[in-house]
C-alpha cells in the first residue's frame, strides 16, 4: 500500500503560539488512523492542519504526492480531502436534501448513494437541520462530506454527546465506508476504545508530538499501555 499523507515535522499553532511541535506520521491508501490523547494535547488541531486552518510554521503536509503545506481548504477539499467537523455544522435552516445537495461535488457519491447508505436521511429529508437528533445531524454531516466525493474523511470527536445505540450504528458505518468504500479516515476521538476498534493504525499525541505509533488491536490489547498513555482504566 502507498502513502497518501503524510506530516514531516511539522510545527504549527494559532498566531505565535505552538501548538503542534515537530509532529510527524504518515497514513496508507485506504487506512483508517486514530488520533489519541489527554485534553488539549493538540488532536482537533492536527486536523485543522490537515484542513488549512492553522498556521504552519515548520515542517511539510504531502497528500498523494503534493505539498499541500500552504493551500487554501477548498483547495484541499477538491482534492479530496473530506472534513466532518467537530461542530457538525449542518445548516439549520436549509433541509436535509438541500444540506447534502448544496456541497455536492461530482463523483460516484450522489444524494441516492448517500440515502442508500444513511436511509435515516432518506426518511428525514425533507427535515430541517434544526430538527435532527444529535446522531441524525452527525450522519448529515458525514453525508455532506461525502458529497464531495473524498478520498479521505477527516472525523473530530464524531460520537460526541451521542447515546451509545446510535454510536454503534454510526462506528459500524464508518468502519464500513473504510472496509467496503476503500475510504481513508483519520479520527479523533475521545473514547480510545472504540476509536481503536474503529481504525487500523493509531497515533498517540502528548504535549503537540507522537509519543506512540503503531497497530490499534495492539494498543487496545495493552491495557498498561493504554493507561500509560491515556491515564483511562480500561
Ligand atoms: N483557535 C485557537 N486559537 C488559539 N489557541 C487554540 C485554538 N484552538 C485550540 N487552541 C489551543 O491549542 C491547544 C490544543 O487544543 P486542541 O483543541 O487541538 O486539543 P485537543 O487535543 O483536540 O483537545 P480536546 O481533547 O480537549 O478537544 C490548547 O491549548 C488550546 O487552548
Amino acid at each position: 500500500m502507498s502513502e497518501v499523507l503524510a506530516f514531516d515535522h511539522v510545527t504549527a499553532g494559532y498566531g505565535n503560539a505552538v501548538v503542534l511541535d515537530r509532529l510527524g506520521f504518515s497514513l496508507r491508501q485506504g487506512e483508517s488512523l486514530a488520533i489519541l490523547g489527554r485534553n488539549g494535547v493538540g488532536k482537533t488541531t492536527l486536523l485543522e492542519t490537515l484542513m488549512g486552518n492553522t498556521r504552519v510554521m515548520q515542517g511539510a503536509v504531502r497528500w498523494q504526492g503534493a505539498d499541500i503545506t500552504r493551500w487554501p481548504s477548498h483547495r484541499r477539499v477538491r482534492a479530496g480531502l473530506g472534513w466532518v467537523p467537530q461542530e457538525r455544522e449542518v445548516f439549520p435552516s436549509l433541509t436535509v436534501e438541500e444540506n447534502l445537495t448544496v456541497i455536492a461535488r461530482p463523483g460516484g457519491w450522489n444524494l441516492q448513494r448517500v440515502y442508500g447508505f444513511f436511509p435515516r436521511l432518506r426518511e428525514r429529508r425533507t427535515n430541517y437541520g434544526n430538527q435532527l437528533s444529535g446522531g441524525e445531524q452527525q450522519m448529515l454531516s458525514i453525508g455532506r462530506a461525502l458529497m464531495t466525493n473524498p478520498k479521505l474523511l477527516l472525523l473530530d470527536e464524531p460520537m460526541e454527546g451521542l447515546a451509545p445505540i446510535i454510536v454503534e450504528e454510526l462506528a459500524a458505518a464508518i468502519r464500513r465506508l473504510c472496509e467496503a468504500e476503500g475510504l481513508a479516515s483519520v479520527v479523533v476521538e475521545q473514547h480510545p476504545v472504540l476509536a481503536l476498534e474503529m481504525t487500523h493504525r493509531a497515533i498517540v499525541l502528548e504535549r503537540g508530538t507522537v509519543v506512540h505509533a503503531g497497530p490499534s488491536n495492539a494498543l487496545a490489547a495493552d491495557h498498561g499501555l493504554l493507561e500509560g498513555l491515556l491515564g483511562v482504566g480500561v
